[in-house]
């Protein structure tokens, strides 16, 4: 996961592969609640492990139910429709899906409850819901705005309640205070319990799922249209046992798009023909928009068809959420796109339709926005602009605007607080980096003589930036101790053995540890002894050569950052951002001297700086890929900076050559 201030995505180029995607959120959560309340114990497979689940689960422990974690499953034992604990302030985040259904389950309950979420949860209307509970007799205070969370809910008793006359609820705000009543309602199911549906009712499929998943859990609830449900007396809630969790099918719909816009395959795992999530069917929009899409149970396969895609106008009140996608897929489009009838976008974790129109224009786009619609035009190839995309702490916004990373224009894209993705899909960015070819993967090469602080420079600046790293020193000092071990010497005569070794190193970075077939032998190559070890074997080619395709593997997306003495010159010359980074011999001497000393390794001040002279003056004087700047590279004396400030320079270098307008909060020393 990506927890950095921002992310840039390079331009992309083309995808393929397979991906399997995480479980479904909102089945992950209703079965969450279902289990919960029923009686017995619930095994869940697939569960999404996200922030909105781990938001429903810290409430359910504190409500008393018992969470058990398995190996790939959860293990969840049902309260029985009976607290165990009456009292409890349970924090919801920003999950509607645990804070509607909760706020009905205990008002029925029989507790007492306050309930509150993120500044943005407070901003989101639940007013209808609790109007639907007062009504049938529950107490609810509303602890800040009328209308909005945070709550207090108060004890009533089942017998109290006015369930004679049908309860009325509105459906044209959102689906989940319908979905609220009937998780909640068999509850007090002593008697037929109706609820009359006030207004069309907006994204029925997720009372599909809702109603499926109850059946599931032995309450079998009858339907007249999508107007009138009813809860038939004498329903318990029985735990199934087992369960599935099918993945999401919202988060399908980023890879369905990738798959039409640059894949000649893609396949998607966990989710397909038959699923029960209603934001399946926005296989259907993107087929409509052109892609090639292929089917099985759970299991589907992408590929583009028409190019450019075609411009749709869709009523997209069956798939509000998956329908952003389609907002970001129009900008590839032959003509606008106007998707209507989104009139719910607006009170989603962020107004979603003034996000979308604000972000999208960032990027060039025209756009045309209203209460419940929004159009946008295609882009040509020249329109593009690089844009930073705020995502206003929505998941959604993050995840379908990386898809305007494959413009045809070649500009990067800048995600800003990637880790908002979190909230459902926490390897978003990952799983995407692992099926889609980049233009070139950005590299920024640190080098410079011994003890420079160029690693940690390169671990701090790969940190910000998300980045991985390479240590090219360690690869050298792992061959360096792999040649000691095998009783070689660091001359020309051995030089084909100490290559062989260095081609087939059992070689694993994990956690900062380097591990050699296994064993941790970080603190082995760290010494100075070690250190000229790896000076010596450094200068004969073949060992070079056969390190070669090693230190290349580690540039992957979204970038790299790499140390060492020849990154810039041999290994990435070209690299966007080159730095050689020097001190004084005296300064090098003291801060190695006391970083040894604080592990405990005793040494002089003085062996230490010829040491270092000596190995400087061996890597800059040998024959092939001696320590020296790169042409092209900037040099960096941070004999007089800290490590925050040498930190802000690379940054701010890097920054300056991005296209992106916003420039990094730090200041250059
Ligand atoms: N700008 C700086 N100011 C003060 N101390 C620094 C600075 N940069 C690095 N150091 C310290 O200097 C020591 C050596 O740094 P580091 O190990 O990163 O150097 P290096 O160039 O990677 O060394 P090597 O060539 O052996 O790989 C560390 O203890 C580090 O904290
Ligand atoms: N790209 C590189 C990196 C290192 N070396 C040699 O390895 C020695 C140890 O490197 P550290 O950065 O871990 O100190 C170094 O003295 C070089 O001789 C190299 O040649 N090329």
């Amino acid at each position: 996961m990506f927890s950095t201030e921002f992310l840039d995505i390079p331009p992309l180029t083309e995808a393929a592969g397979t991906v399997r995607l995480p479980g479904s959120k909102s089945i992950s959560n209703r079965v969450l609640l279902l289990a919960a309340l029923a009686s017995g114990t619930t095994t869940v497979h697939d569960l999404l492990d996200s922030d909105d689940t781990r938001v429903m689960l810290t409430a359910l422990a504190q409500l008393g139910c018992r969470i058990e974690q398995g190996d790939g499953t959860l293990r969840i034992t049902g309260l029985g429709g009976k607290l165990s604990t009456p009292q409890a302030k349970l924090f919801m985040g920003n999950a509607g899906t645990a804070m509607r259904p909760l706020t009905a389950a205990l008002s029925l309950l029989g507790g007492d409850f306050e309930l509150s979420g993120v500044p943005r949860m407070h901003e989101r209307p639940i007013g209808d819901l609790v109007d639907a509970l007062t009504q049938l007799g529950c107490h609810i205070d509303y602890l800040g705005n009328p209308g909005y969370p945070p709550l207090r809910i108060h004890p009533v008793t089942l017998q109290s309640l006015h369930l004679d006359a049908p309860i009325r609820v509105r459906g044209d705000v959102s689906s989940q205070f319908l979905t609220a009543l009937l998780m909640a309602l068999p509850l007090a199911s002593y008697r037929d319990i109706t609820i009359d549906v006030v207004g069309e009712l907006i994204s029925k499929p997720y009372i599909e799922i809702t109603l499926n998943l109850l059946a599931r859990f032995g309450i079998h609830v009858r339907r007249e249209g999508w107007q009138r449900f009813t809860i038939p007396a004498g329903s318990q809630y029985q735990s199934p046992g087992e369960i599935h969790v099918e993945a999401d099918a919202s988060s399908a719909s980023y890879f369905i798009a990738l798959g039409a816009i640059a894949s000649e395959g893609l396949r998607i795992e966990g989710v397909g023909a038959e699923s029960i999530q209603g934001d399946i069917r926005f296989v259907e929009a993107a087929a409509q928009m052109g892609a090639r899409i292929q089917s099985g149970p759970n299991w589907l396969q992408v590929s583009r068809g028409a190019w450019p895609l075609k411009a749709i106008t869709l009523d997209c009140n069956h798939i509000p959420d998956a329908a952003m996608t389609l907002a970001v897929m129009a900008l590839y489009a032959d003509g606008p796109t106007t998707l209507t009838n989104i009139a719910s976008w607006r009170v989603k974790e962020t107004d979603r339709i003034d996000a979308m129109a604000n972000e999208l224009a960032k990027l060039g786009a025209k756009v045309e926005a209203g209460p419940d619609f929004i159009r946008v035009f295609p882009l040509p190839a020249d329109g593009w602009r690089a844009a930073s995309i705020k995502t206003y702490d929505d998941h959604r916004v993050a995840m379908c605007f990386s898809l305007a990373a494959f413009n045809p224009a070649s500009i990067p894209v800048r995600v800003l607080d990637p880790h908002c993705v979190a909230k459902t899909f926490p390897d978003y960015f990952e799983t995407l980096f692992s099926v889609v070819k980049p233009l070139s993967v950005p590299v920024i090469c640190i080098d410079g003589p011994t003890a420079s602080g160029k690693g940690t420079l390169a671990v701090e600046v790969a940190h910000e930036l998300g980045y991985h790293y390479l240590d090219s020193g360690a690869l050298y000092r792992v061959t360096g101790l792999a040649m000691r071990r095998a009783g070689l010497d660091a001359d020309p005569a051995h030089e084909t053995q100490i290559a062989d070794l260095a081609r087939t190193l059992p070689l694993r970075f994990d956690a900062g540890k380097a591990m050699l077939a296994g064993e941790d032998v970080t603190d082995a190559i760290r010494s100075e002894a070690a250190g000229m070890d790896a000076s010596r074997v450094s200068a004969l080619p073949a060992v070079r050569a056969a390190l070669t395709e090693l230190q290349i593997s580690f540039r992957r997306l979204p970038g790299l950052v790499a140390d060492g003495r020849d990154m810039g010159t041999v290994i990435f010359p070209d690299a966007p951002l080159k730095v050689f980074l020097t001190a004084s011999a005296a300064q090098r001497a003291e801060r190695r001297h006391k970083q040894l000393i604080s592990k405990g390794i005793s040494t002089t001040l003085d062996s230490l700086r010829s040491d270092l002279e000596a190995r400087d003056l061996r890597d800059s004087s040998r024959s092939v890929a001696p320590l020296k700047p790169a042409e092209d590279a900037r040099r960096l004396d941070n004999s007089t900076l800290s490590i925050e400030q040498s930190v802000d320079q690379v940054l701010n270098w890097w920054q300056q050559a991005q296209p992106f307008q916003a420039a990094p909060t730090k200041a250059s020393p």
